[in-house]
């Protein structure tokens, strides 16, 4: 079998998506993510620029020996977007290669450790009372595993918490705009929201919430710390993780489980944290980790240290990645959650798919390959729309910060 053409196709159902599309001269095609939310035109242009002309004539089916090429061939290793490229020709190849042998991937991964897959939503409010009833909410669509993330009194905007619409989508502008931070008045506020969501809610649903990046690491320790009582599955993104050992300060101070990863691009970005078991959860997931070939080796290596997988899910990664993803988690034996935030109406219909919600749980479908495809057609009526990311400033003194 040989690749006959490649394409990228970016488009923006109300967001921005970039989609590798590989075609072959036996008829089978496969679908690769290659988004990268505030920075997808970079990744379309190397995948265009660079990767494409290296494709046409090799044969699909040669994954591994791909894979290789395009990261130790570039000579310029690491990074998101070279990472976020390679995924998408990986994930596009197991596509094909699942086809050809008229199975769904997670059959070529080594078949189901699991009958469904628990994921997690999220419950975003403007304040305490309304994040409680967005929690109730959700739980009443039969989630088990629920983020809450609430306003916080006395800050105009913070992550995680949208305009009052089902939607959150974070790159909300044509330049970056730029958040107020205080981390005395989200410290203050944290612990509160969840005393006031495990008294509604008890102790029958698991709870998670994702601090972003923007602790220190003797703050992180503290929120860790402050949280204990309310039992959460996972504090996530607590400090930034460029350096691995500042999670050994946390640890020292809670036993709150942690989780870390939806930033990462390799296995280098996370070995410390694992083999020092100072995480519990690797949050890499297909698009932004390599892909599949990728992702298998994480989680392998994490399953060492019972460390498990707790994939990124937001809705700037498409259906394409969630499909190959929810193949990933159904065979992994040291699956953990998977993180879900559903997609709207316009992107359910460009990316057509074989995966399903029921209650709280998902599963990709059995049809040949990840089950994920794309209406070029439709996805030409929504033109690429820059979009950033925003900023945060301190509060205090406008000292640039991590949102
Ligand atoms: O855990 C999460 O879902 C967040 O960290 C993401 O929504 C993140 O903010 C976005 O993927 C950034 O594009
Ligand atoms: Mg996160």
């Amino acid at each position: 079998m040989k690749i006959t053409s490649a394409r990228v196709i970016v488009c923006s159902p109300g967001r921005n998506f970039v989609t590798l599309k590989i075609e072959t001269d036996e008829g089978l095609t496969g679908l690769g993510d290659a988004t990268l939310n505030g920075r997808e035109l970079a990744v379309a242009s190397y995948l265009q620029d660079h990767v494409i002309p290296c494709l046409i004539g090799r044969d699909p089916q040669q994954i591994e020996d791909i894979w290789q090429y395009l990261y130790k061939g570039a000579y310029w290793r690491r990074g998101p977007v070279t990472l976020s490229a390679i995924a998408a020709v990986d994930t596009a190849l197991w596509d094909i290669k699942a086809k050809a042998a008229n199975m769904p991937l997670y059959q070529l991964l080594g078949g189901k450790s699991r009958s469904k897959i628990m994921v997690y939503c999220h419950a975003n409010g403007r304040d305490i009372s309304h994040t409680v009833e967005e929690v109730l909410r959700h739980a009443e669509m039969g989630y088990t595993a629920i983020r809450a993330q609430s306003g916080v009194p006395g800050l105009d905007k913070v992550y995680g918490v949208g305009k009052g619409t089902t939607f959150y989508e974070p790159a909300d502008a044509d330049l970056p705009s730029e958040h107020d931070w205080s981390t005395e008045k989200y410290l203050r506020h944290t612990p509160k929201l969840f005393d006031a969501v495990r008294e509604k809610i008890g102790w029958d649903h698991h709870l998670l919430h994702d601090a972003h990046h923007r602790l220190t690491p003797i703050e992180a320790a503290r929120l860790g710390k402050d949280l204990e009582p309310y039992r959460l599955f996972w504090l996530e993104d607590l400090t930034p993780a460029e350096n691995q050992e500042a999670f050994k300060l946390i640890r020292q101070h809670t036993t709150t489980p942690l989780a870390v990863g939806e930033v990462f691009n390799t296995i280098w970005d996370c070995k410390d944290l694992i083999q020092n078991q100072l995480i519990d959860y690797i949050r890499t997931t297909v698009v932004h980790a390599g892909g599949i070939t990728h992702m298998r080796r994480i989680a392998d290596f994490a399953s060492l240290y019972q460390v498990r997988t707790g994939s990124h899910g937001a809705t700037d990664l498409s259906p394409v990645c969630m499909g190959a993803a929810l193949h990933f988690d159904l065979w992994v034996p040291n699956f953990g959650i998977q993180e879900h935030m559903p997609h709207n109406e316009e992107t359910e219909a460009v990316f057509p798919h074989a995966y399903t919600f029921d209650r709280g749980f998902m599963y990709p479908g059995d049809v040949p390959g990840h089950g994920v495809d794309i209406d070029e057609a439709l996805a030409a009526k929504y033109p690429y729309q820059r979009a950033y990311l925003p900023v945060n400033r301190l509060q205090h003194d406008g000292t640039l910060t991590s949102w």
